[in-house]
């Protein structure tokens, strides 16, 4: 597998010394020159639909670090919007959708295959990127998971324990339901047509997993990763998918199995001890640096990126971090990270 590119040898299952290194966030406020962009943009929606910028806005943090992959600019909540859901962002405070919570609002929502009219500009940052990237820096394409895209759309906005979503499911069950086989729908489309445009990999944020309980994950967690990961392999059998189930704590264990994806994230409350042993057996892992390092810096990102690099090194494994990287971070420690991950050992 020599000629190919570190990231995708790590998702093919190929045990490295030195793994592959990415961020989730990578291309974000901590970085000045993505602050000039966004503005040169006007706001951040607008930045997500210029594909030119948000070309731009990709490239960055590869030019600035040399990450061995690039992810899509763009945000799970354009499925929303696509659908027909209202979405603005308000400064300071995150996103505001309409809601969908009775029968009506949901019958107002488009079809699964009219998202592409809106979501046509990011296809082509895809394609730009595709062209762009330098020839070792794999493409990743990404959707919201169903729960987390449905938390927000139930919701109107972010909630700390999703808890108008979880009435929904428990009042309603058929309209919740129907709202779950929308997304997934029009995720398997959206994800799609990423690759067909040149995305080499796809990831699925489920950031709101933790939240399910039991039964629960299974049907609205495990069973939409299952069903969107089967319908891109029946499309695109040689694309790995890469599944974040974000604070799914035990039930992490078989996820991959269950999904059929080919990477599990690992969030910073995971212990990398355990999950080598219950989570990597079943193929690649990425993860799980604490964002807050990314803030403090010093000799403790060296050691506990070492200790994650460590953990990790009998299996295939991407490092990264175990959610975004934060506003406040410090640029200077994202160079002190990489160079650690790739110090000789
Ligand atoms: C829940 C969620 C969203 N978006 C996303 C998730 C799942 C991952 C997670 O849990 O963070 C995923 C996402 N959002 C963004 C990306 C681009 C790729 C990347 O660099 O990782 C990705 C993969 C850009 C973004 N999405 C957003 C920003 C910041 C917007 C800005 O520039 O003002 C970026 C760079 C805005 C956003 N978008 C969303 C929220 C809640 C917010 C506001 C919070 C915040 O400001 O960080 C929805």
């Amino acid at each position: 597998m020599a000629g190919k590119k570190k990231l995708m040898r790590a998702l093919a299952g190929e045990t490295q010394a030195v793994p592959p290194v990415w961020m989730m966030r990578q291309a974000g406020r901590y970085l000045p020159e993505y602050r000039a962009t966004r503005e040169q943009a006007g706001d951040f929606l607008s930045l997500c639909y210029n594909s030119d910028l948000a070309t731009e806005v990709t490239l960055q943090p590869i030019r600035r670090y040399g990450f061995d992959a690039a992810i899509l600019f763009a945000d799970i909540l354009l499925v929303p919007q696509a659908l027909g859901a209202g979405l603005w962002f308000v400064t300071g405070e995150g996103p505001r959708l309409s809601t969908v919570t009775t029968q009506a609002d949901f019958d107002a929502l488009k079809p699964a295959d009219a998202i592409h009219d809106t979501l046509a500009p990011i296809y082509q940052t895809v394609r730009n990127l595709s062209g762009a990237l330098p020839g070792d820096v794999a493409l990743i394409g990404f959707a919201g998971a169903p729960w987390t895209v449905a938390t927000y759309m139930i919701a109107g906005r972010g909630t700390p324990d999703q808890g108008p979503a979880h009435a929904l499911r428990q009042e309603n069950t058929v309209l919740f339901e129907a709202l779950l086989d929308r997304i997934t729908d029009a995720t398997i489309d959206y994800l799609s047509m990423q690759i067909d445009a040149g995305a080499e990999t796809v990831k699925i944020f489920d950031s709101w997993a933790g939240s399910l309980d039991g039964e629960a994950f299974d049907k609205y967690a495990v069973e939409p990763c299952r069903r969107i990961t089967a319908a891109l392999k029946s499309r695109h059998p040689d694309v790995p998918v890469i599944g974040f189930p974000r604070e799914a704590g035990q039930k992490y264990v078989g996820f991959a199995r269950a999904t059929g994806v080919d990477c599990v994230a690992l969030d910073n409350s995971v212990d990398p001890a355990w999950a080598a042993a219950h989570v990597q057996c079943d193929g690649c892992v990425q993860g799980n640096l604490a964002s807050a390092h990314m803030v403090a810096g010093g000799q403790a990102l060296v050691d506990e990126t070492r200790a994650i690099v460590k953990a990790f090194s009998g299996g295939p494994h991407i490092f990264n971090l175990g959610h975004g990287i934060t506003p406040d971070a410090d640029p200077g420690n994202v160079q002190l990270m990489i160079d650690t991950v790739r110090e000789d050992r």
